[in-house]
């Protein structure tokens, strides 16, 4: 039995932890304890090209993220993407980095949403990791299953479920646990598009954040990230998941179609995406006279370099560039009071009988 792995600090067994029945000298094994580990995408160590190549690499190796033959995808990811993109993404993640704590937002929230949901769950060891990058996913359930955790619970941070982003993070899940000889219990908690905590902490969100407006929106933009089109055909539901969280918003705030519009950012590669997209129809709208616009996107728990850059600050740009006057994208629901207790209603019910 590995159990060495499981006395971290190296102690002599005790009364308390040393398994009834076991011989003298049986070694001290942590267990019986109920971990959660909340997992988001991944980002980069560092806002330097060296190390957004890293986490592009990781990331766009993944075949949950593209699906192409690696025949056909891995000439042109290491002889064109890795050697163009990096640079470029990299002066973007500059300028939304958090100096403070040396870190990227996505980091820094997912580990501030961990942090709150500890304070919910005493006893119970809750940790994050990311799917691409560090803390990886492996480190972590390997640093949990040290502390004794036999039972651990996987909370995706997507609300919309999509094999790129879901599916990836189980896959990761279990390629680490086929490594550990000894392997806790695993739960994956499902995707929470249209669960009342969540559309309820939405609507919190963005009546606070209209509140602070000396404005009001004449349009609210419903923004995911987008996927490509072939994905959906192939059968992957986000587009639905997408479309359902919009209309429970709608209904919750009481907005038509018209003025909360349905759209896809993040495009990436040739292919056709997801439509219509976000820059698009911010163009189209002020085009049209809009001169009041919001952005609220839903499908990111946390800000990052897709909230912050490429709506917040390019989104703005086109906005204004084509005639608008004021614009403001909506916070993600980061670490409030209202995504703690989501949060802390996931763990609750995917643990039943567990805490
Ligand atoms: C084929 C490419 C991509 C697919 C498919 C994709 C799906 C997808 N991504 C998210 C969430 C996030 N993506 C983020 C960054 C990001 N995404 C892609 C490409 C695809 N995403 C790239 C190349 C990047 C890196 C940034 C860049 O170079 O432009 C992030 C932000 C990470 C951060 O550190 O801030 C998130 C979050 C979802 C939800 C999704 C499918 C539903
Ligand atoms: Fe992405
Ligand atoms: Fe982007």
């Amino acid at each position: 039995m590995k159990a060495q792995r499981n006395m971290m600090d190296g102690s002599k067994p005790t009364e308390t932890n040393r398994p009834i029945h076991a011989p003298d000298g049986h070694p001290a094994i942590a267990q019986g304890r109920v971990g959660v580990l909340l997992v988001n995408l991944g980002t980069p160590d560092a806002p330097e090209a060296g190390a957004v190549r890293r986490y592009l690499r990781e990331f766009l190796s993944d075949q949950r993220i593209v699906d192409l033959p690696r025949a056909i995808w891995l000439p042109v990811l290491y002889g064109i993407i890795l050697n163009v993109r990096p640079a470029a993404t990299a002066r973007n993640y500059k300028k939304i980095w958090r100096e403070e704590s040396d870190e990227s937002p996505l980091r820094y929230y997912t580990r501030a949403q961990s942090d709150a949901l500890a304070a919910q769950f005493e006893g119970a060891v809750i940790d994050w990791a990311m799917r691409y990058g560090n803390p990886s996913i492996e480190s972590r359930l390997d640093a949990m299953t040290a502390q004794g955790c036999t039972r651990i619970l996987i909370v995706p941070l997507y609300p919309q479920y999509s094999a790129t982003t879901t599916a990836s993070v189980t896959d990761a899940v279990f390629d680490a646990a086929k490594a550990m000889r000894w392997q806790p219990a695993i739960r994956v908690a499902p995707a929470f598009h249209d669960e009342p905590a969540y559309i309820d902490a939405l609507a919190a969100e963005t009546e606070r954040h209209f509140n602070t407006l000396d404005w009001k929106p004449e349009r609210v933009i419903m923004s995911f990230h987008g996927l490509p089109q072939r994905y959906f055909d192939a059968g992957d539901p986000y587009h639905c998941h997408c479309a359902k969280t919009a209309r429970l918003l709608r209904e919750k705030m009481g907005w038509t179609d018209e003025f909360a519009p349905l759209a896809f950012q993040s495009k990436f590669g040739r292919e056709k995406w997801l439509e219509p997209a976000t820059d698009a129809t911010i163009e189209e709208l002020a085009q049209a006279g809009v001169k009041n616009l919001a952005v609220i996107m839903p499908g990111f728990v946390s800000d990052c370099i897709e909230t912050l850059e490429e709506i917040d600050i390019s989104g703005r740009e086109i906005f204004m560039a084509t005639g608008g006057q004021n614009f403001t994208a909506v916070p993600c629901l980061n670490d409030t009071p209202e995504m703690t207790a989501l949060l802390t209603a996931i763990t609750e019910r995917e643990t039943a009988g567990w805490l």
